[in-house]
C-alpha cells in the first residue's frame, strides 16, 4: 500500500510547478512534505487522488493508476485542504463526517458507525449534533479530520493543517496524527514550518521549485532545512 510518483509534471500554463517529482510513500509511514510558498506541494499533493492530471509521468496508489482509477484513489487518499471552512458541506459536525459515506452508498447503520468511530478518533465523540461554524479553529480542523477518516482511507494528506491554530489546538491534532499512524494509517503531513510535526516523521521530503531537493531523516536533513526556508524546531526534534 503506497503512493508513489514517477517523474510527475505538473505545469500552470507556461510555469512548471512540479517537475519530474518521483517519490514514494510507504505503508504505514509519517511523511513531511515541507518546502516554502510557492515550491509545488499543494500542487503535488493534488495529484495523489487524482484532483489534478498530469501534463507527464506517473501517480499510483496501492498499485493503481490514479488517473484511470480516480474513485480507488479518492476512497485510498483522505484530504484534508489547507481551510477546513472550504470543505464543510452540512450545518452539523455529525452530518458533515457522514456525507462521505452517505456517497459511498454504505447502509445507514455502517454510515452511523464511522461517524461514531472518526469522532472518537479525533476526541470529538458526542459532539454530533454541534453547530460547525460554532467550533473552535482547532475542532474545526479536527471535524475535517474526521470527515476524512469517515472514508476509512489507508492515506492521509493534510495541507498545513496548523495554520491559525494555538498550541493547544495544534498539540491535539499532531496527538491525533499521532494516534492515527500507530493504526497503521500513512500520513503526508504538508507544511513550511517543522515544529509541530519533527518528532512525528519518519522523513522529510523538501520541495523548492517544483524538484524534490532533499529527503531524509528530521536529523540527516538538519541545516539544510534552513536552506530551503523550512523552519526547523527552535531545540531540534
Ligand atoms: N491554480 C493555479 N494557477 C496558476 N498557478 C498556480 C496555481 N496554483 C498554484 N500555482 C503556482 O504553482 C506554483 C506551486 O504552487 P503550490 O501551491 O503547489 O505551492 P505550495 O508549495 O503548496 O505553496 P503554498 O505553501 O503557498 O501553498 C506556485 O508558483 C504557484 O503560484
Amino acid at each position: 500500500m503506497t503512493i508513489r510518483t514517477e517523474s510527475l509534471v505538473h505545469r500552470y500554463g507556461d510555469a512548471v510547478a512540479v517537475d519530474d517529482v518521483t517519490l514514494t510513500v510507504e505503508d504505514g509511514e509519517f511523511v513531511v512534505l515541507a518546502g516554502a510558498n510557492g515550491s509545488g506541494k499543494t500542487t503535488l499533493v493534488r495529484h495523489f487522488d487524482g484532483l489534478l492530471e498530469p501534463d507527464a509521468g506517473e501517480v499510483v496508489v496501492d498499485g493503481l493508476s490514479v488517473p484511470e482509477n480516480l474513485v480507488a484513489a479518492r476512497s485510498a487518499v483522505g484530504m484534508v485542504f489547507q481551510d477546513p471552512r472550504d470543505q464543510f458541506v452540512a450545518a452539523t459536525v455529525g452530518a458533515d463526517v457522514a456525507f462521505g459515506p452517505e456517497n459511498l452508498g454504505l447502509p445507514r447503520a455502517e454510515i452511523t458507525e464511522r461517524v461514531a468511530d472518526a469522532l472518537a478518533a479525533v476526541n470529538m465523540a458526542g459532539r454530533g449534533d454541534d453547530r460547525v461554524d460554532e467550533l473552535s479553529g482547532g475542532e474545526q480542523e479536527r471535524v475535517a479530520i474526521a470527515g476524512a477518516l469517515a472514508m476509512r482511507p489507508s492515506h492521509l494528506v493534510l495541507d498545513e493543517p496548523f495554520t491559525g491554530l494555538d498550541a493547544p489546538a495544534r498539540d491535539a491534532v499532531v496527538d491525533r496524527l499521532a494516534a492515527l499512524r500507530d493504526a497503521g494509517t500513512s500520513v503526508v503531513v504538508v507544511t513550511h514550518d517543522l515544529r509541530d510535526v519533527c518528532a512525528l516523521a519518519d522523513r522529510v521530503v523538501v520541495m523548492a521549485d517544483g524538484r524534490v531537493v532533499a529527503d531524509g531523516t528530521p536529523d540527516a536533513l538538519g541545516d539544510a532545512l534552513e536552506r530551503y526556508d523550512v523552519r526547523p524546531p527552535d531545540r531540534g526534534c
